[in-house]
C-alpha cells in the first residue's frame, strides 16, 4: 500500500472505529498534517530509548516528508527528522513511523536502561504512572469493565468488545496513557521502594500519578464456567515418549495416574470435570515430588501442564492439612504465595487455582497492577488461602500490611527464570527476605518454566533448599514439537505486506502477532485494521481494562489477530491459536520459545512462522538452528549458512543433535542449554525486554 492509499483510508468515516483514541482527536479536529504533529511536551508519550532496532519511532510520521513504503522500522535508518510528525494526517501515515519526539525526553536511568529493544518497558518501569493531561482516565477506568480476562474459553462468556475494532491509547497520546506501569507493576518512582511508591501514589492518589480506579470484573461464578477447557490434541499421548530426566537425591518415583497421586475425593471431582484424564509428564513426575515436600525446579515444554502440576499437590497439602475456610480478616496469612510476571498470566494460574478447588475450604485470591489497590486489599481481607499476584502489588500490599507472611508453606515461581532475571529477581529477594517469611528451610519453595539459563539457576540456589530436585521434560528450552515453525527470510521493509498475505490466506483462525515494541504494536495492529483485518493488540502501554478487553476480543474470535509485545510471549493458554507469527524476532531464543508456545498446547498442533531480517537478526541464527533441528524442524540452508557464518565457539556442539539435555547446574557440566548461552554467556535478562 502506498503512501496515497494511506491517506484516502485514512480520512474515511470508518476509520474511527480503528483509529486509536488519541488519534481521533486529532482527526477530527480536521486538520492539516501539522495539526497532529507532536510536540516534546507530552513526557507521558516517551517510550523508547534510543538504541537498537526502535530507532524507527524516531523519525517516523514525520510530516512532510515521504519514506515511501516502508515498515516502521525503516525509517530509523534514514534519517532523525526534527519534524514532530505523530499520525501526519495531511501527509502519509501508516508508511512512515512514528512521531519521534518520544524519544528526545524517552530517557530513564536505573538498570533496566540497558536494552536495545526494551525500551518501552525500561521507561514504564522507572517511571511507573505517567502524567495525564486530563481526567478522562477515571471515568474510563472506573466505569468501563469488561470480561475479558475472566472471559471464558467459551465465546459467550467472554468479554465482547465495545466495538471497536481496535482502540488504544498505547500511552502514546496525548498524555492520556493513564497508568503506565508494567504489566508486573514492579517498579514504579524512582525503582527503589518501588513498591512502596505504586501503594502511595496509586491509591493515595498522591504525587506519583493518577488514582488507578479499575476493578476488573469478577470471573463467572457458574460451574460450566470454571470447569471449561478445550480438547487435548491428537499429539497429547506423544509426551509419553518425552524423555524426562530428576535430577537430585532421593527423588521419589514418578506416578502414572492420577489415582496413584492419592488425592482427596473433591480434588479428583476437579480434576474429572477440567477434563484431565490422563496426567502431563511434568505432571507425572513433580506431583509427587511436591507431595514428599521437596523443592522443586522443573522445566518442560510450553502447554504441557506445569500449572496443574504444582497446583494439584499443593491442594492435596492443604486439604490433608485440614484447612478451615479463611475468614474476614485485616490481615491474611495465606498458605501459599503464587507469583507470575504478568497480570494477564496470573489471573489465568488464579482461575486454574479456583478451579481446582472448587468444592472445597481453599480460597483463591488474585491481585495484580493496573488495578484499584482498594479492589485487590477487599479481595484479599475477605479472606486468602492462595494468593496468586504479580510482583510489585504483592509488595504493595505486604507493604500495607493486608497480608502477613508467617503461615507460607508454598511459595511458587511460576516462568521462573523471568521471575528471577535483573527485571524481578530484586523483587522476589526482597519477598523472601520480608519479615516473617519463613526461610526456605521452612517452606517449600517451587520453579516452574518452559525455560531456564544456567545463569539463572544458579541464582534459583538462593530460594531453594540445597537437596532441591530438577526435573527437566525433554529438552530444557526446547520448542514444544508440536508447533510447525517456519522461519523466512522477510527484510523489514516487506514485513507488512508478507504479513497481510499470510494473514489473507490464514482466514479466520487465530493468530497472534509478536512485534517488539508497544509503538510498533500499535502501528502494525492499526494496519491491519486498514487492511480489514480484524485486529487488537496487547502490551504494556495499554490501560490494564484495554488489554483485558483485547483479550477477550481474542479469545472469543471477534479479533481473530493479537498484536502483541512479549508482554504476552510467556504462560498465556487461549484456545485454538492455531498460528503464531514473529513478525519482529525476539532478542533472545528463550523468548522465542515462549512465544510460540501460544500455540501448539496441550497436544494440538500449531504453526509458527518467523520473519528473520539478516539486517538485524544474525545472532539468533545459530540458536535457532538449534531449535529448529531438536524440535525436528526443517532448518532452511540459509539460516544455517547464516548461522555457520556467524560461528560462536561456545556454542558448537551443541548446535545439533541432542536428544536430551540435563542442564541441572549442579551437575557441574557447562552444559549449555537451546538458548545457547554457556553460564558466562547467560542473557542479560533487561536484553530481551518487551514484557510490557
Ligand atoms: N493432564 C491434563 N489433561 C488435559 N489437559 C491438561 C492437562 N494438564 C494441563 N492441561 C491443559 O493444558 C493446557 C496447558 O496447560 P498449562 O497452561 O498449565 O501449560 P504450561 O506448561 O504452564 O505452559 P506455558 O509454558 O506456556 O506456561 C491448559 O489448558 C490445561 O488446562
Amino acid at each position: 500500500m502506498g503512501d496515497e492509499d494511506w491517506e484516502a483510508e485514512i480520512i474515511k468515516p470508518h476509520m474511527s472505529s480503528y483509529v486509536p483514541v488519541f488519534e481521533k482527536e486529532r482527526y477530527s479536529s480536521g486538520a492539516n498534517g501539522d495539526t497532529f504533529n507532536r510536540t516534546p511536551a507530552s513526557s507521558s508519550e516517551m517510550d523508547d530509548g534510543p538504541s537498537g532496532r526502535d530507532h524507527f519511532m524516531r523519525s517516523g510520521f514525520a510530516s512532510g516528508r515521504s519514506l515511501g513504503n516502508r515498515d516502521a522500522g525503516e525509517s530509523s535508518k534514514r534519517e532523525n527528522t526534527s519534524t514532530m510528525g505523530g499520525f501526519g494526517v495531511g501527509k502519509s501515515f501508516g508508511n512512515r513511523g512514528f512521531s519521534n519526539n518520544k524519544f528526545e525526553e524517552g530517557d530513564s536511568s536505573g538498570f533496566w536502561r540497558q536494552s536495545s529493544n526494551d525500551c518501552e518497558d525500561n521507561q514504564t518501569r522507572n517511571r511507573g504512572f505517567s502524567k495525564r493531561g486530563d481526567s478522562e482516565y477515571e471515568q474510563d477506568e472506573g466505569m468501563q469493565r469488561t470480561g475479558g480476562l475472566f472471559g471464558s474459553r467459551r465465546p459467550s462468556l467472554s468479554g465482547a468488545g465495545n466495538g471497536d475494532t481496535y482502540q488504544s491509547r498505547s500511552g502514546s497520546g496525548s498524555g492520556r496513557g493513564g497508568y503506565k506501569g508494567l504489566n508486573e507493576e514492579v517498579i514504579t518512582g524512582s525503582g527503589k521502594n518501588s513498591w512502596k511508591s505504586e501503594a502511595e501514589g496509586g491509591e493515595s492518589g498522591d504525587t506519583q500519578g493518577p488514582k488507578v480506579t479499575y476493578i476488573p470484573p469478577p470471573p463467572p461464578e457458574d460451574e460450566d464456567s470454571i470447569f471449561a477447557h478445550y480438547q487435548t490434541g491428537i499429539n497429547f499421548d506423544k509426551y509419553d515418549t518425552i524423555l524426562v530426566e530428576v535430577s537430585g537425591h532421593d527423588a521419589p518415583p514418578a506416578i502414572l495416574t492420577f489415582e496413584e497421586a492419592n488425592l482427596c475425593q473433591t480434588l479428583n471431582n476437579n480434576i474429572a470435570k477440567a477434563g484431565y484424564t490422563k496426567l502431563t509428564p511434568v505432571q507425572k513426575y513433580s506431583i509427587p515430588i511436591i507431595l514428599a515436600g521437596r523443592d522443586l525446579m522443573a522445566c518442560a515444554q510450553t502447554g504441557s501442564g506445569k500449572t496443574a502440576a504444582f497446583l494439584l499437590p499443593i491442594l492435596a497439602h492443604m486439604m490433608r492439612d485440614g484447612i478451615t475456610a479463611s475468614r474476614f480478616k485485616d490481615l491474611q496469612e495465606p498458605e501459599c504465595i503464587i507469583v507470575a510476571p504478568t497480570r494477564e498470566l496470573i489471573s489465568q494460574i488464579y482461575l486454574e487455582a479456583r478451579k481446582f478447588s472448587f468444592g472445597t475450604c481453599v480460597r483463591a485470591v488474585v491481585i495484580y497492577g493496573g488495578t484499584q489497590l482498594g479492589h485487590s486489599i477487599r479481595q484479599i481481607v475477605q479472606g486468602c488461602n492462595i494468593l496468586c499476584a504479580t510482583p510489585g502489588r504483592l509488595m504493595d500490599i505486604i507493604g500495607k500490611e493486608k497480608i502477613g507472611l508467617r503461615q507460607v508453606k508454598y511459595l511458587v515461581l511460576d516462568e521462573a527464570d523471568r521471575m528471577l532475571d535483573m527485571g524481578f529477581g530484586p523483587e522476589m529477594k526482597k519477598l523472601i527476605s520480608c519479615p516473617g517469611m519463613p526461610s526456605k528451610e521452612q517452606r517449600q519453595t517451587l520453579m516452574f518454566s518452559a525455560t531456564f539459563p544456567e545463569a539463572i539457576q544458579k541464582l534459583a540456589g538462593e530460594f531453594l533448599k540445597s537437596d532441591y530436585l530438577f526435573v527437566a521434560v525433554g529438552q530444557v528450552g526446547g520448542a514444544c514439537r508440536d508447533v510447525q515453525q517456519t522461519i523466512l527470510q522477510v527484510g523489514q521493509y516487506s514485513k507488512r505486506e508478507k504479513l497481510v498475505e499470510i494473514l489473507r490466506n490464514i482466514g479466520d483462525e487465530r493468530t497472534m502477532v509478536f512485534v517488539e515494541t508497544k509503538k510498533k504494536a500499535d502501528f502494525i495492529a492499526t494496519f491491519l485494521c486498514q487492511e480489514k483485518i480484524s485486529t487488537t493488540s496487547i502490551h504494556g502501554d495499554r490501560e490494564q481494562r484495554e488489554r483485558e478487553q483485547a483479550l477477550g476480543d481474542f479469545r472469543c474470535g471477534k479479533c481473530p489477530v493479537l498484536v502483541a509485545t512479549s508482554v504476552a510471549a510467556r504462560g498465556l493458554d487461549i484456545e485454538n491459536v492455531q498460528h503464531v507469527i514473529n513478525f519482529d524476532l525476539p532478542s533472545t531464543i528463550d523468548e522465542y520459545v515462549h512465544r510460540i508456545g501460544r500455540t501448539g498446547r496441550c497436544g494440538n498442533t500449531g504453526r509458527a512462522i518467523s520473519f528473520f531480517d539478516p539486517e538485524s537478526d544474525n545472532h539468533l541464527a545459530q540458536p535457532l538452528v538449534k531449535v529448529l533441528s531438536d524440535a525436528q524442524q526443517d532448518v532452511p540452508a540459509w539460516l544455517e549458512e547464516i548461522a555457520f557464518s556467524t560461528y560462536v565457539p561456545a556454542f558448537s556442539g551443541s548446535a545439533r543433535g541432542n536428544v536430551f539435555a540435563s542442564v541441572d547446574t549442579r551437575k557441574g557440566k557447562n552444559t549449555l542449554n537451546t538458548a545457547g548461552f554457556s553460564s558466562s554467556q547467560a542473557p542479560n535478562p533487561v536484553d530481551d525486554e518487551s514484557w510490557d
